[in-house]
């Protein structure tokens, strides 16, 4: 991917569902490398972006395009040159570790050597060498979850989005999980990221929050601080999601 062009451009990206706007005239550039944290409170519209941007819903209006490609013209040229993690869609429970990975390195159309390189270099480094024939279903989440992110990135994809994929762990486990976030970072992946949890929003390069399907704001993290006066994102947060007439927290 030519490292000038932004990973992913929004211009006015809206979807409604009838008169509803789920999406309302989004709005962003995010670079190559960047990790993106997609804020929002239950409702906000985050999942429906996601949806568009990765080619699975078809906005009502505005423009996008990811790696370089357009959602209305290019979703299946999108489809191949991202990794999608979520909480809802990840790893096949009753298929073992090795399974799992062949059968994904196979939809992403990897060659079987390459695949088998890559799931001992993935199991070596996530120590689940030994978990190699079990079934997912019996690993705890904290491991599945990394294992849904490298499974996400075997293909090594331009962008990678996640959608709360730590979510139910404990904050030790999701800090080994954004050390992994970090290293694809390292060789150019660019991370599109939605999270429940404040402090992972403090990681990110850079953050929008989105209220009743607008984004209310984005910047850095010590930017928004300093803009709202605040000592952490939480605070920001809270101030905007304050207003929302969608979330019921
Ligand atoms: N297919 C659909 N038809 C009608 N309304 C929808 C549809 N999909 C989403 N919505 C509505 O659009 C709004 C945004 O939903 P979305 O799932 O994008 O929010 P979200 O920010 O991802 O929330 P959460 O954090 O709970 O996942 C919600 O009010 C939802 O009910």
């Amino acid at each position: 991917m030519d490292s000038t062009r932004p990973a992913i451009k929004t211009r006015n990206l809206t979807r409604k569902f009838g008169d509803f706007s789920a999406v309302d005239n989004i709005s962003f550039e995010i670079s190559k490398g960047e990790i993106f944290g997609f804020l929002g409170a239950n409702g906000a519209g985050k999942t429906t972006a996601i949806r568009m941007l990765i080619g699975l819903l078809t906005p009502t209006s505005g423009e996008a395009s990811v790696a370089g490609f357009d959602v209305f013209t290019e979703a299946e040229a999108i489809k191949n040159r991202i990794g999608y993690m979520s909480q809802k869609f990840s790893l096949y429970a009753d298929l073992t570790v090795w399974e799992n990975i062949r059968l994904y390195g196979g939809i992403y159309g990897l060659p079987m050597e390459t695949v088998k390189a890559k799931a001992d270099d993935l199991l070596k480094t996530l120590q689940l060498s030994d978990a190699r024939d079990k079934r997912i279903g019996s690993l705890p989440l904290g491991w599945k979850q990394k294992l849904a992110f490298s499974v996400a990135v075997l293909h090594e994809p331009d962008i990678v989005f996640l959608d709360e994929p730590t979510g139910g762990v404990d904050p030790i486990t999701r800090r080994q999980f954004w050390e992994q976030i970090y290293e694809v970072t390292e060789g150019g992946t660019t991370v599109f990221v939605t999270t429940h949890y404040m402090d992972e929003a403090e990681y990110c390069d850079r953050v929008s929050i989105m209220v009743d399907g607008v984004i209310e704001a984005l910047d850095t993290p010590s930017g928004l601080k300093e803009e709202f006066k605040a000592d952490n994102i939480e605070e920001v947060f809270i101030e905007l999601a304050r207003g929302a007439d969608r979330s019921q927290n």
